[in-house]
């Protein structure tokens, strides 16, 4: 092309023009919109129920449609495909992140989701499946910045089709993030694409290296199945469980822009309803807590007399003196258990065999003196205030946190590991849980300093193990009184209510696993309880795992997907890390590792990373520097990684900044900033669970400068 700015430039008016005709017929679609709703709301002047529950349903659908078209879309249409002529077929479509008709019924823009869109990320040279071009717009608000092309099929291309610019891959990777995650809908890589759209059915494992868009992919499968089986999706809901919740935090805000906000995000210490905590054990109690030998322990522990609880029961019953002592009462106990029942629905069986002992006693003491009925004996036994505050003190219903407490004896910990934990790791554990407390209510949490992200999944094991407090009983109809609907909010309330979920919700249709390597065997059964009737999208790198037993975490997995299909991808491109960056952390993990399979990193900047080692005393300072350098070489957003113990050090060196994130390496996993302070590498390595692999992680969350500060002049080593 003689001259390719003026080439682009036409081409770059052309499509503003085609944009500007989107955004001009979104305005009319959001008027049209508005327009229903308000005569959703002259329905109810009907005045009867159905026409009622008709304008809930009529508003709600046209809010969502409303809310859907408000939604700021930075860069609504963000692609175009031109396509080899067939029958009557457009041969032009432009793709974007929501589909919009003009008057007359025909493609304004294809959603990305739709199947027409597919080609858009699947043409290759090589299989362009009738795509001549294929074309990346970039907008700024409502603005076409510059258009990227590929010619996948030159022999079909018509005479004087322009061509612009090379690599909108590239392109698009080379600009800077905030503190969202871009959304990468516009430059999916055909690879991530297929995983994207894999069959909903069964489980979908994706693996990569650091920075290949498994997170990505896998925010972007939820909103291709929320797409393509909206009703199904959005009843059963879809689950997301991540990391950490600044990890959550993170990503929370990508959903809604690509078109979704029906998903559940939690965080790994969310996951069970009334919880959230961020705390994190020692790696070496973390691995015992998350290992599934804590099952026999907390199936012990469930069984165990509760502390606190009477060691006696007396009582007097037609002048017989009759005891159980705390034998007897074992005894009674373990009969009330053998039906397996979970404890706080089998108090009435505790009931019933504590009953039958005393009968037994009674008896005998009688002997033939008197005769004595079994039925008046239960009854009036069962009736006395003495056995009912006997059995709510011997039986008490039991909360989950309540149990877990118990763990904080030792001695009581040392008799439910038996030989499953060793005397040390009980020593670790007991440690690790603030002993019991008498709890509130049933919900509460131990004092102390809460629980641990490990010990959610201990608490949902338990949460299953006692089974659901007994309901209160119903209160009986009042005789005199009918419920009356007298406001109009409460006649339609029925209409516009969703259903709430229960607590122990597991009926979700999705769950996507992020990060799935650091989940332990005790995190897997607790998702896999939420997922068990779910298709499953697990992402994750065994290359950054922390946890000290891979084997037994897939065994656990496996279970958590009960023998479903699975279809396997595997991503290879890193997208986020320029090669430099790249380099270091690679040199790092195959110092540990040397056989461990890494992404390719292709984006070239000319920027090594900096790597300072200073003396002890000198490291405020130069890490102060470092962080004005980083926030004075990027747009964006700059996180400071150091070791945990560190962190309140380096917290008071550096000045306050909104942008800037200082965490510990494993709140680091799944971040991503455009510059990173990673502070005392070696200390990092030697002290965070996972070692080189933890390090490894953290030295690959910038997209554009990385700096280094450490006390070991010999850091990273050969
Ligand atoms: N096809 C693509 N085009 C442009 N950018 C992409 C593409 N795929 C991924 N990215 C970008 O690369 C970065 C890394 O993606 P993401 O965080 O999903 O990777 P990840 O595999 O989950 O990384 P990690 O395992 O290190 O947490 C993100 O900024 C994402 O937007």
């Amino acid at each position: 092309m003689a001259d390719g700015a003026a080439t682009a430039a036409a081409e770059v008016a052309a499509e503003q023009r085609h944009v500007d005709r989107v955004y001009a017929r979104l305005d009319v679609l959001r008027e049209e919109t508005a327009e229903s709703t308000r005569n959703g709301f002259a329905l109810a002047r009907v005045g009867n129920f159905g026409a009622l529950v008709e304008r809930d349903a009529m508003v709600y659908q046209m809010s969502r449609r409303l809310r859907a078209l408000d939604a700021e879309y930075d860069g609504l249409v963000f692609g175009r495909l031109d396509l080899v002529a067939r029958g009557d077929a457009d041969t032009t479509l432009h793709i974007g992140r929501l589909g919009l008709r003009d008057e007359q019924y025909r493609p304004l823009v294809v959603d990305w989701r739709a199947p027409a869109a597919g080609a858009f990320y699947r043409a290759t040279p090589t299989d362009p499946m009738g795509v001549i071009r294929r074309r990346v717009i970039r907008c700024v608000g409502q603005r076409v910045a510059d258009v990227q092309d590929d010619l996948l099929d030159p022999g079909a291309a018509p005479d004087g089709m322009a061509v612009v610019g090379e690599g909108a891959l590239l392109a698009s990777m080379a600009r800077a993030t905030g503190h969202r995650m871009r959304d990468i809908v516009a430059t999916i890589a055909r690879e991530q694409d297929e995983a994207v759209r894999a069959p909903a059915s069964g489980a979908v494992l994706l693996t990569g290296g650091p920075g290949t868009g498994k997170t990505a992919v896998a925010l972007h499968r939820a909103a291709y199945l929320l797409y393509s089986d909206r009703n199904r999706y959005e009843s059963g809901g879809v689950l997301i469980v991540g990391p950490a919740p600044v990890f959550m935090r993170y990503i929370e805000r990508v959903l809604p822009s690509l078109g979704e906000d029906t998903v559940t995000l939690r965080a790994l210490g969310e996951v069970l309803d009334d919880t959230s905590t961020d705390r994190r054990d020692s790696p070496a109690v973390a691995a015992v807590k998350g290992s599934l030998r804590m099952r026999q322990v907390l199936r012990r522990a469930v069984r165990d007399v509760p502390p606190g609880a009477p060691d006696r029961l007396r009582l007097v019953y037609a002048g017989l003196v009759l005891t159980l002592d705390a034998k007897a009462l074992a005894g009674v106990r373990r009969a009330a258990q053998r039906r397996g029942t979970p404890h706080n629905q089998a108090r009435r069986y505790a009931r019933a065999e504590l009953i039958e002992a005393l009968w037994q006693q009674a008896v005998r003491r009688a002997a033939n003196e008197y005769a004595l009925d079994r039925e008046r004996f239960a009854d009036e036994v069962g009736d006395r205030s003495e056995f009912h505050r006997f059995v709510a003190a011997w039986w008490p219903v039991l909360a989950p946190f309540e149990v877990l407490s118990w763990l904080g004896d030792e001695s009581r910990l040392r008799r439910y590991a038996g030989r499953v934990l060793t005397p040390e790791e009980v020593r670790l554990v007991a440690a690790s849980i603030a002993p019991p407390t008498a709890p509130d209510t049933l919900f509460d949490v131990p004092a102390g300093d809460g629980p641990t992200v490990a010990d959610v999944a201990l608490a949902d094991e338990l949460r299953v193990l006692l089974g659901p407090p007994p309901k209160p009983p119903k209160p009986e109809p009042d005789e005199y009184q009918i419920a009356e609907l007298s406001t109009y909010a409460e006649r339609t309330m029925p209409a516009r209510e969703r259903p709430e979920r229960p607590t122990d919700y597991d009926e979700y249709a999705h769950v996507v696993v992020d990060e799935a390597q650091d989940l332990s065997p005790m995190q897997w059964r607790m998702v896999g309880r939420r997922g068990r009737y779910a298709g499953w999208t697990i992402v994750g790198d065994p290359a950054q795992s922390a946890w000290p037993d891979p084997d037994e975490a897939t065994a656990a997995r496996d279970e958590a997907l009960r023998g479903r299909r699975t279809r396997s991808f595997e991503l290879t491109t890193n997208y986020r890390n320029s090669a430099e960056i790249f380099a270091l952390a690679a040199q790092v993990v195959r110092a540990a590792e040397p056989d461990l399979p890494l992404p390719t990193a292709v984006r070239h900047t000319d920027t090594p990373p900096a790597v300072h080692a200073v003396a002890a005393a000198d490291l405020p300072d130069t890490c102060r520097t470092a962080l004005a350098e980083l926030l004075a070489a990027v747009p964006g957003t700059v996180g400071v990684v150091a070791p945990d113990d560190l962190l309140d050090a380096v917290r008071g060196w550096l000045p306050a900044d909104e942008r800037v994130d200082l965490l510990g390496p494993l709140s680091a996993k799944g971040m991503e900033y455009d510059g990173v302070l990673v502070v005392e590498p070696g200390r990092i390595q030697a002290t965070a669970a996972g070692g080189a692999r933890t390090l490894y992680v953290v030295l690959t969350r910038a997209t554009q400068r990385l700096t280094v500060v450490g006390t070991d002049p010999a850091w990273p080593g050969a």
